[in-house]
């Protein structure tokens, strides 16, 4: 269900040139200013309206949010590092009816009950529910992220206690084909074992340079992480039971 004020919202572009943001290196601000990318990564994503929750990392001006506003999701929080988007994402936020919430901070080191506050998500519901986590992740230090995240799904900890965890993730294309990389690939190793240990992955989109604003150095894509079933959760707990028979 599309809010009907969406249509009224100056182009992402216009923002971008009126609140005269210019892309910031230190914070690896590469944007994606054109709609039917965007719609792209959130079509192949399948961002579904089943998603109890979708958190967005990193939205700058928001125009991958909109996109994924426009499936109908009905509960979405943001986490933006760099205030200067806070005046653009708060129109997307009025427009959405407050579907949208917005946390300034940093994903690196915030507290993730913040967000699950933010999403008005009580503790009880969690574990029956799905969360998408996504974004067009600042290059330089998207690999400290997903390490990061993979520890939290390893202990079921923060946003990695819902039941159900996709991640729909844009690294630069070298990154990505490392996350993936199989037994046979000589691109596997440490980042590949890690990941695929709590993940199924896949590549779901090619994006070259030339879609971002400003153009960088090098190409990306689009890689979706599903997590494995936690044995040690209600319901799936065969490997616990398993240990607790030989006491
Ligand atoms: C590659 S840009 C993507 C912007 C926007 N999503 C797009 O696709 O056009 C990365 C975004 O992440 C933000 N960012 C960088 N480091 C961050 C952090 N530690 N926590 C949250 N956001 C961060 C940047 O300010 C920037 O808006």
């Amino acid at each position: 269900m599309i809010p009907k004020q969406f249509p009224r919202l100056l182009a992402v572009r216009d923002l971008v040139k009126i609140y005269g943001l210019t892309a910031k290196s230190q914070l690896s601000q590469n944007f994606i200013l054109d709609k039917n990318i965007t719609d792209k990564i959130v079509k192949y994503a399948k961002i579904s309206q089943n998603d109890t929750l979708v958190v967005e990392v990193g939205p700058g001006p928001g125009l991958l949010t909109r996109s994924i506003l426009e499936t109908g999701i009905s509960n979405i929080v943001v986490i933006e590092k760099d205030g200067r988007f806070l005046p653009t994402l708060m129109q997307l936020a009025e427009a959405s009816e407050h579907t949208l919430k917005i946390i300034k901070g940093d994903m690196l080191k915030i507290d993730h009950e913040k967000i699950m506050k933010a999403a008005h998500i009580d503790e009880d519901r969690i574990q029956v529910s799905n969360l998408h986590l996504i974004g067009n992740l600042p290059f330089n230090i998207a690999s400290s992220f997903l390490v990061q995240w993979i520890k939290m799904l390893s202990d079921r900890s923060g946003i990695f206690k819902f039941s159900n965890i996709t991640m729909t993730l844009m690294f630069q294309k070298e990154v990505g084909d490392r996350i993936i990389a199989d037994t046979t690939s000589p691109q596997r190793g440490r980042m590949s074992v890690l990941v695929q240990s709590f993940c199924e992955v896949k590549k779901i989109y090619e994006v070259p340079s030339s879609v971002f604003v400003p153009r960088p150095k090098v190409d990306a894509s689009v890689i979706q992480l599903t997590a494995l079933p936690n044995p040690f959760l209600k319901g799936n707990n065969n490997n616990r039971q398993k240990v607790n028979s030989y006491k």
